[in-house]
C-alpha cells in the first residue's frame, strides 16, 4: 500500500502521487507573528511534522516551506499600540513561536520565508496579473486581482462567485482597499500605504508606495521554494477561503499549476468552542510549558487525527501524561534490560523494518490511533519477550517502537526527549539541593541548642541515602557519597 490521503479541495481520499518522482514539495502557511502562540496556533505545525516524518521515513526527498507572515494589519496595529517598532514586535513574536515549535520537537523547515523578505517577487507576481488580464489598478495605489476574469474562482472551496459576498478576510476589511474595487468580490493584491503607517512598512512599486496583501506572499513563495508545481498545500481549516482560494487564484492566474494536493487540520477547542484570543479562552504555550512536559502537550496534540477536533481539558492533558509515561518507563525499562535499545542510531532507527499495520495505518490519511495501536501492542510484546528472557527478540521489536514513536515525534529515547529529560535531571537536582539545605540548617540548630542527638540523627539520616557531609570552618557542604 502507498500513502492515499484526504485531498480537502475534491473531498475524498486519494492516492498521493508526486508531481517529481521521489521528491515532495510542501508549503505550510505559518504563523502571522503578531502574539504569543497558543496551543491552537501549533497544532498545524505538529499534524504537519507527523506527515513529512512519514513521508520522509516513506523514502521521499521533501522540501517543506513554512513561512512566516510578518506583516499585517493586526502587526503594524499591536505594535503601534505598544510602541514597538512593527518589525521588533515582529520579530519577538516569531522568536516565541520558534521556542515553541523546538519545544515540541517540531523539526525545522527546509525554508521558512519572511513575507517582507520576498517584497520583489511578490511586487513581479502583481505585474504579471496585471498583464495577464487578472488585476488591475485603481490609480490610487491599489491593486486587485479580478475574481471574475478567472474561470476556476472558487473551485478550491466549490463556491459559485455568485454566493459570494466578499473574498477578504471578514477580520480584515478595510474601506479606503473597498472603494478602489470593481467588484466587491475583487482583492487586494497590493495596499497603497496610509499616511498613519511608519514608513519603515512602505515599499516602493509602480503602483506607487504600499505593501502586499496578504495572500500574495504565498503565492510567490511557493513558486520561489518549490516551483511552479508542487505536492502539498496545507494549513488550519479556516485558511481554505479566503486565503487558499485566492492563493490559487492568483497562482492559476499567472499560469502556474500549484499545489496538486490541498490538506487541512481541525480546531483545538475548549469546551466546544474555538481556542482564539480574540474568545479570551487561548492557553499560550510557553505557560502550559511552565507545568506540562513538552512530550505531554504533543502527544496531547499531535495524537489525534489531524482532520478531527482536539477538545483541550485538563483530562486531555492527563490522559496524554499517562500514555507518554507508559512509552517512557516502557523503553527505560527495555533499555535497561538491553543496551542496545538506547544505543540504536537514528540512521538504523530510519532503517529498521516497521510493522505492517503500522504503515498500513500510517499510509492510510495518517491513521494515528491505528498506528498508536500498534505501538501499545508492540510493547506488549517487547513485555513478554523481556519477561521470558528471550532479550533479543525483546530489544528487536523495542527498536521498532522507538521507530514508529520516532514518526510520531515522540520517541522517549530521542535526543529531542532525552535533553527534555536531563532537564528533569537538573529540576531534580535543584529539588534534592533544597532538601539537603534545609536538613543542613536544623542540624547548625541542633548543634547551636548542644542537641547532640538530634544533629547526629540529621547526618545519619542524610548519611543513609547516600549524602556525605563534610565539617569545614566556613559550614557544612554535601555531596553524594
Ligand atoms: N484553536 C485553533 N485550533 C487550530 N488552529 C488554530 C486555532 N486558532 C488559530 N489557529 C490557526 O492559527 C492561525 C492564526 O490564527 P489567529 O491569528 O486568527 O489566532 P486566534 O487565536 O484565533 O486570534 P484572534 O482571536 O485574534 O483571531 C489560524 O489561521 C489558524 O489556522
Ligand atoms: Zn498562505
Amino acid at each position: 500500500m502507498s500513502l492515499r490521503i484526504y485531498d480537502s479541495a475534491r473531498h475524498c481520499i486519494v492516492d498521493f502521487e508526486p508531481v517529481k518522482a521521489g521528491h515532495v514539495g510542501i508549503y505550510l502557511c505559518g504563523a502571522t507573528v503578531q502574539g504569543s502562540p497558543h496551543i491552537g496556533h501549533v497544532r498545524s505545525a505538529i499534524a504537519f511534522d507527523v506527515l513529512i516524518r512519514w513521508l520522509r521515513r516513506s523514502g521521499y526527498q521533501v522540501t517543506y516551506v513554512r513561512n512566516v507572515t510578518d506583516i499585517d494589519d493586526k502587526i503594524l496595529n499591536k505594535s503601534a499600540e505598544a510602541g514597538w517598532d512593527w518589525w521588533a514586535w515582529a520579530y519577538r513574536f516569531e522568536q516565541e513561536f520558534a521556542a515553541a515549535y523546538r519545544a515540541l520537537g517540531v523539526l525545522p523547515p527546509t525554508y521558512e520565508p519572511r513575507a517582507t523578505g520576498q517584497i520583489p517577487e511578490q511586487i513581479a507576481l502583481t505585474q504579471r496579473l496585471i498583464d495577464a488580464g487578472h488585476a488591475y489598478s485603481d490609480g490610487n495605489g491599489n491593486v486587485y486581482f479580478d475574481v471574475k476574469s478567472l474561470k476556476d474562482y472558487g473551485s478550491l472551496t466549490r463556491q459559485k462567485l455568485s454566493d459570494m459576498r466578499t473574498t477578504e478576510d471578514e477580520s480584515q476589511i478595510d474601506s479606503q482597499i473597498e472603494a478602489g474595487k470593481r467588484d466587491p468580490r475583487d482583492f487586494a493584491l497590493w495596499k497603497a500605504a496610509k499616511e498613519s503607517e511608519p514608513e519603515t512598512a512602505k515599499w516602493d512599486s509602480p503602483w506607487g508606495k504600499g505593501r502586499p496583501g496578504w495572500h500574495l506572499e504565498c503565492s510567490a513563495m511557493s513558486r520561489r521554494y518549490l516551483g511552479e508545481a508542487f505536492d502539498i498545500h496545507g494549513g488550519g481549516i479556516d485558511l481554505r477561503f479566503p486565503h487558499h482560494e485566492n492563493e490559487q487564484a492568483q497562482s492559476h492566474g499567472a499560469g502556474w499549476p500549484f499545489a496538486k494536493y490541498w490538506m487541512h487540520n481541525a480546531w483545538v477547542t475548549i469546551k466546544g468552542e474555538k481556542m482564539s484570543k480574540s474568545l479570551g479562552n487561548s492557553l499560550v504555550v510557553s505557560e502550559i510549558l511552565k507545568t506540562t512536559p513538552a512530550a505531554v502537550l504533543r502527544l496531547a496534540l499531535g495524537t489525534t487525527h489531524y482532520r478531527s477536533t482536539v477538545e483541550y481539558s485538563p483530562e486531555t492533558l492527563e490522559q496524554a501524561g499517562e500514555t507518554w509515561n507508559k512509552f517512557s518507563s516502557s523503553l527505560a525499562r527495555f533499555a535497561q534490560a538491553a543496551p542496545e535499545v538506547a544505543q540504536a542510531s537514528a540512521q538504523e532507527l530510519a532503517e529498521v523494518s516497521l510493522p505492517e499495520a503500522f504503515c498500513e495505518a500510517m499510509d492510510d490519511d495518517l491513521n494515528i490511533a491505528a498506528a498508536q495501536a500498534v505501538v501499545h501492542e508492540k510493547i506488549k510484546q517487547a513485555n513478554t519477550a523481556f519477561e521470558s528472557g528471550k532479550n533479543d527478540e525483546g530489544a528487536q521489536v523495542a527498536i521498532q517502537i522507538r521507530a514508529m514513536l520516532e514518526i510520531l515525534g515522540l520517541d522517549p529515547l530521542s535526543a529531542q526527549w532525552r535533553e527534555a529529560d536531563s532537564g528533569n535531571d537538573s529540576a531534580a537536582a535543584a529539588a534534592l539541593e533544597k532538601l539537603v539545605a534545609d536538613q543542613l540548617e536544623q542540624r547548625v540548630e541542633a548543634r547551636k541548642e548542644k542537641d547532640w542527638a538530634r544533629a547526629d540523627g540529621i547526618r545519619d539520616r542524610l548519611s543513609a541515602a547516600g549524602i556525605v557531609i563534610e565539617d569545614g570552618a566556613s559550614g557544612s557542604t554535601w555531596h553524594l557519597g
